[in-house]
């Protein structure tokens, strides 16, 4: 992201507006995540072979599986990274495969990531707004001119970035830089700024990798706590046993780029192909 991007305003107050926060439930309406067949080969490697699963509107699925189980693979076939050699992926009536990767956000469809998408010398609540004017129709121009309609999604992307930033307990460092932040601060900020697109679908990528004990504990609580007021499903990629099983109403697991496992949280411990999944290769 280039600096232009940068809000040039200093950020108003929460709530300038007098209207009611703007994080209404997402528009989730009936889509579901549809993959069919998803198949994808690197050379020699298959990471993923003929995956068939769905993720409904308003729930979380979790998405195990060993190291090198494609799980990321999967991840990148949704986002548009990778083209999968065969399948289909349907987001609702709309064939995923046949969309630009910028137009997701517009479609309901964010991101969070593993390492961090955050702009180190921008505020934490410029940060927030990035996620919200990916999908805005508020043009820098326009809104720097002042021209009311832009001035007004303008300010209405302030006031859900505020109303975000106070759900994810980030009031406090709303005008910091976000370099030399601690990381568990930095994944909520990751995850306020995937939310600003008010997505129905969040896709979240190890949001528990790096995090203490008692941060992976507070991370699922406000997963579901958001997830409920807001509607969107998520899929979630996550190594962290403990937060899958706590908040998924779906598991799905790979191993060797195939689907060993599928239903609910509390049959996938001991079924027998994911134990010998993980006790095959470290996790
Ligand atoms: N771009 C690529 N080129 C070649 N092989 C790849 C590529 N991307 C993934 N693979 C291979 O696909 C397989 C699945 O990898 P993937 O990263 O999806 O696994 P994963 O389940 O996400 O593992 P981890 O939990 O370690 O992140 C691996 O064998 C990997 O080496």
């Amino acid at each position: 992201m280039s600096a232009t991007t940068r809000s040039t305003d200093p950020p108003e107050g929460p709530g300038t507006t007098g209207a009611p926060a703007p994080t209404r439930p997402a528009p989730a309406g009936d889509r579901a995540l549809r993959l069919r067949d998803v198949t994808i080969t690197f050379g020699g490697v298959t990471a993923l072979d003929g995956v068939s699963f769905e993720v409904h509107p308003g729930r979380i699925c979790g998405l195990i599986g060993p190291n090198g189980a494609g799980k990321t693979t999967l991840f990148n076939c949704i986002t548009r990274i990778y083209v999968p050699s065969s399948g289909q992926i349907l987001w609702g009536d709309t064939d995923l495969l046949r969309l630009r990767p910028h137009a997701l956000a517009g479609a309901g469809i964010a991101r969070t990531f593993q390492n961090l998408a955050l702009f180190g010398a921008m505020s934490v609540f410029d940060n927030a707004m990035v996620g919200g004017t990916s999908v805005s129709r508020v043009g820098l121009t326009s809104g720097a001119l002042g021209w009311p309609p832009a001035r007004r999604r303008q300010q209405a992307l302030r006031d859900r970035a505020w109303h975000l930033l106070d759900r994810l307990d980030l009031l406090d460092v709303a005008e910091r830089p976000a370099a030399g932040l601690p990381f568990g601060t930095l994944k909520r900020v990751e995850l306020a700024r995937a939310l600003m697109s008010q997505p129905a679908l969040l896709l979240l990528d190890e949001p528990a990798g790096g995090l203490t004990h008692s941060e992976v504990k507070d991370l699922g609580s406000l997963i579901t706590s958001l997830r409920d007021e807001l509607g969107f499903a998520a899929l979630l990629v996550e190594h962290h046993m403990g937060l899958v099983l706590g908040i998924s109403d779906h598991v799905v697991a790979l191993d060797f780029g195939r689907t060993i496992f599928e239903g609910s949280p509390s049959a996938v411990r001991d079924n027998p192909d994911v134990v010998r999944a993980y006790l095959g290769r470290a996790a």
